[in-house]
């Protein structure tokens, strides 16, 4: 899904009311859309508190309310300014959400004991510079109730407060899920403003589709559904890959194995899994019975499963001594298959530039930041991941994963790609191994490595936010249980498939233009 500025996303509006589409269908749009993703994103009855701006922003914030009103959750109204301050959309839809029976908290005094939800929908686009007055003081309460009472923040388009122009410093809104409408919009997806933004879903609204962007791309699931396709009836394993994984040593028996289990629960075929002669009983011990597990030192086990192998991946717990090295360059010369390259391989690989240039098959490398800077031999700072990207892979033919809050993925004349999902959760051990063993899954079975790049990023941070909406707590989130998870991510993905599908036939039947005429008061 294409990311771009907030004036070409003003200019997509117009196109559509070109269409003979209201923008009160629009905001029809987006509220339903909206709506329908936080009800999967946190189930069960909530009570959400539903903060409503002067504009059109606050006007979604109203549709959305209702909308979860009519689902049986406990909605309240607040609004940020005095009625006939409202924008006549605005006014509008609060005109529906009362006759609707829904209720609108007095003016003044938010009241956010006793919420769950925070529905931040006082500023959208329209948001001119840095925040100033009443509103700069109530997002800031918001925050400070947030930090206090753990409800969690929706935002609705952008958090309130941020804008192009915006910096980590800005006054804004702190966001756990920000649900942006349209299309991407380009300052969202800056690594240095993603404590404000937190997950990112894209909510279409348009029927058109513009066909090019500014030079970036979103990773959103109705798209990446068409890059594991279902699997025939006729099939063998031999359709699906032989993984082979390399790493593994002493302080390092769980990286490897756990990568192995991401290969399987992603759908490969086979795999093997080579590790040192030290650490090989450990390894072949707690592995999956479906791994087969062997040492590295047994040169004819090594070349026999080097010459089958349909994906390579190399690093965890790999090591960087002279035995590391020698195999990394062994790989390098000899491996004809698709590669993927994590942890130590390429702090080898900074230590010797060289080697990167001798790789004659397709490449994925997934450094996090401080690998990054080691292969650049420069510290990379949140504002110059892009630029270090681009400078990386103008060197080599390799699709890169930068790692990140929003993980970016790039080759040489391609757009950026920004993943939109995972959660603070991912932030412990083994998250990255289990990255590689998901690339080296799906790589294995033939999808491209730049494609399965994006999927296997999206996949893993899915999986991590499935696991954090059933425990609603980001603290010991398992990388083992990221693996178990990855099955309900392969599920989300395909249900967002049929869920755009269904939101264009909507559309297309034009039963959006007006609110539900059923008149329901929320539940009390
Ligand atoms: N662009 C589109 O295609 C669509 C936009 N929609 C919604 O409409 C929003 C844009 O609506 P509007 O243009 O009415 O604008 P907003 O609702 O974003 O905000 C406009 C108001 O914000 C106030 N404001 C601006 N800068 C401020 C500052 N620095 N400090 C304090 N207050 C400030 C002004 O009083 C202005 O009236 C989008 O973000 C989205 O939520 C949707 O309804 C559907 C379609
Ligand atoms: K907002």
């Amino acid at each position: 899904m294409i990311i771009l500025s907030t004036s070409a996303i003003r200019r997509s509006e117009e196109k559509e009311m070109a269409r003979g589409i209201s923008d009160e269908e629009l905001m029809e749009r987006a509220g339903r859309g909206c709506a329908e993703r936080i009800l999967e994103a946190f189930p069960g009855k909530k009570r959400v508190l539903a903060l409503v701006g002067r504009g059109n922003n606050g006007g979604d914030g109203l549709v959305i309310a209702r909308c979860l009103a009519l689902a049986g959750w406990d909605a309240t109204v607040y609004l940020s300014t005095e009625r006939e301050g409202l924008g006549a959309l605005c006014a509008k839809k609060l005109g529906e959400w009362e006759r609707q029976g829904g209720q609108v908290a007095p003016f003044g005094s938010p009241p956010w004991a006793e919420v769950d939800l925070v529905l931040d929908a006082l500023l959208g686009i329209g948001m001119k510079g840095e925040l100033r007055g009443e509103m700069a003081q109530l997002v800031s309460s918001l925050n400070d109730e947030r930090a206090r009472r753990f409800f969690r923040t929706v935002a609705v388009d952008t958090p309130s407060g941020l804008w192009a122009g915006a910096n980590a410093a800005s006054a804004a809104v702190v966001a756990d899920l920000t649900l942006t409408v349209g299309y991407g919009k380009d300052f969202l997806f800056r690594e240095a403003l993603s404590r404000f933004v937190g997950r990112i879903e894209i909510v279409p609204i348009f029927s058109g589709r513009e066909e090019c962007g500014g030079g970036a791309e979103a990773i959103v699931p109705e798209e990446v559904a068409r890059w594991l396709p279902r699997r025939s009836a006729h099939c063998h394993k031999n359709q699906f890959g032989r993984v082979l994984l390399l790493g593994g040593s002493r302080g390092f028996t769980g990286a490897p194995a756990m990568a192995a289990s991401a290969a399987h629960r992603v759908g490969a075929g086979l795999v093997t899994l080579g590790v040192r002669e030290e650490v090989y009983p450990v390894v072949a011990a707690h592995s999956r019975l479906e791994t087969m597990v062997f040492p590295i030192s047994d040169e004819s086990l090594l070349a026999s499963n080097l010459s089958r192998a349909t994906v390579v991946a190399i690093g965890p717990g790999l090591g960087l001594d002279r035995a590391a090295e020698d195999l990394l360059a062994l790989l390098v010369e000899e491996n004809r298959s698709p590669a993927v390259f994590d942890a130590d391989a390429l702090t080898l690989f900074a230590r010797n530039p060289g080697l990167l240039d001798r790789l004659r098959f397709p490449a994925v490398l997934t450094p996090h930041p401080g690998e990054m800077s080691r292969l650049l031999g420069r510290k990379i700072r949140d504002e110059e991941r892009e630029e270090a990207a681009r400078e990386f892979v103008e060197r080599t033919p390799a699709t890169l994963v930068l790692k990140g809050t929003r993980t970016l993925v790039v080759r040489k004349g391609e757009s950026f790609w920004y993943n939109t999902t995972g959660n603070p959760g991912l932030a412990a051990g083994g998250s990255g191994d289990i990255l590689l063993g998901i690339l080296a899954g799906l790589i294995g079975q033939g999808i491209p490595p730049w494609e399965a790049a994006k999927l296997g990023v999206w996949l893993h941070g899915r999986a991590a936010d499935l696991l954090l909406q059933a425990r609603e707590v980001e603290e010991g989130i398992l990388a083992t249980e990221v693996v178990e998870s990855l099955a309900g991510a392969i599920r989300s993905f395909r249900a967002a498939a049929c869920r755009a599908l269904r939101e264009r036939e909507e559309w297309s039947a034009g039963n959006l233009a007006v609110a539900p005429t059923t008149s329901r008061a929320p539940s009390p």
